[in-house]
């Protein structure tokens, strides 16, 4: 696993910044986005936009998901890539995952919740909506910096219509050893930018441009943000930045949570 490497990932503050109105800050955090993309092809986001209960309860929500029998699970299907639920796989024998598709639309949310809870569950339904709402405030702030970095802002609305949000949620299984054991295996991710929460658990590895592996430590309340190979679509020069990472577990069993801007097909 991860060999013990010091670095730590750049830490970017978005607080105070939203889409629609640039504030002074705003060419400021862009450049500090654009260099930690270029040497790390990922940072650490801090956005305390997303209140605290929610972020509690999202957790208390996905657990709940988790909890279903097998059977209910297997319902979450979908025909698309890395939708639907994944498990039950014995490279990755420890980790469970359950996509929600266009997860800030409420009424795409109920639908799929009806289909695993049949009288429906207002509390989940309405979570994982308001959850993902607050957080893709977040992605889209982070896209319209990249764009404007690379000079391609002129495609941004081109480039937002032309995706929609999936929330992963993920569940790996405590190994019951005391050695860390490989939850999810070495990759990059597909889409153009992935927002990882951590519930402050250790785990997510992520590698420099020297093969290095970085562990993240969570602080509390900050999100890990990862460029992914989407971006090779539009903008192929760039495509130096995506990261490799990986997520490790030890014995405890634990949640997390990503937010994907996905193509829409
Ligand atoms: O569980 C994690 O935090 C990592 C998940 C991940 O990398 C992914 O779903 O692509
Ligand atoms: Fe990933």
């Amino acid at each position: 696993m991860g060999s013990e490497h010091t670095q730590k990932l750049p830490l970017i503050d978005f607080n105070n910044l939203n889409f629609e109105a640039k504030n002074p800050n705003w060419e400021l955090v862009k450049s500090q986005v654009y260099k930690a993309l270029v040497e790390y092809g990922c940072f650490e986001a801090i956005f305390d936009k997303v209140p605290l209960d929610l972020r509690k309860a999202i957790f208390t929500s996905i657990e709940e998901l988790f909890d279903l029998p097998l059977e209910t699970k297997l319902l979450n299907v979908s025909n698309k890539p890395y939708d639907g639920y994944i498990g039950q796989y014995p490279v990755v024998p420890l980790y469970e995952s359950m996509a929600i598709e266009d997860a800030n639309i409420l009424e795409k949310v109920k639908s799929m919740t009806n289909i695993l809870w049949p009288d429906g569950n207002k509390n989940f339904s309405e979570t994982i909506h308001s959850f993902s709402e607050e957080l893709i405030e977040l992605d889209q702030i982070i896209r319209k910096m990249i764009l404007e970095s690379l000079g391609v802002e002129k495609y941004l609305e081109e480039h937002m219509n032309s995706t929609n949000y999936r929330l992963r949620a993920m569940k790996y299984k405590g190994p019951q050893t005391s050695d860390t054991k490989v939850g999810l295996t070495p990759h990059t991710d597909k889409n153009f930018v992935t927002i990882l929460y951590q519930n402050q658990v250790e785990g997510l590895e992520m590698m420099t441009k020297d093969g290095q592996w970085i562990s993240y430590k969570p602080s509390s309340g900050s999100f890990v943000v990862v460029l992914g190979d989407s971006i090779h679509v539009n903008f192929i020069q760039y495509s130096s930045l995506i990261t490799n990472h990986q997520l490790v577990t030890n014995n405890v069993l634990n949640h997390r949570i990503v937010i994907l801007n996905t193509p829409i097909s």
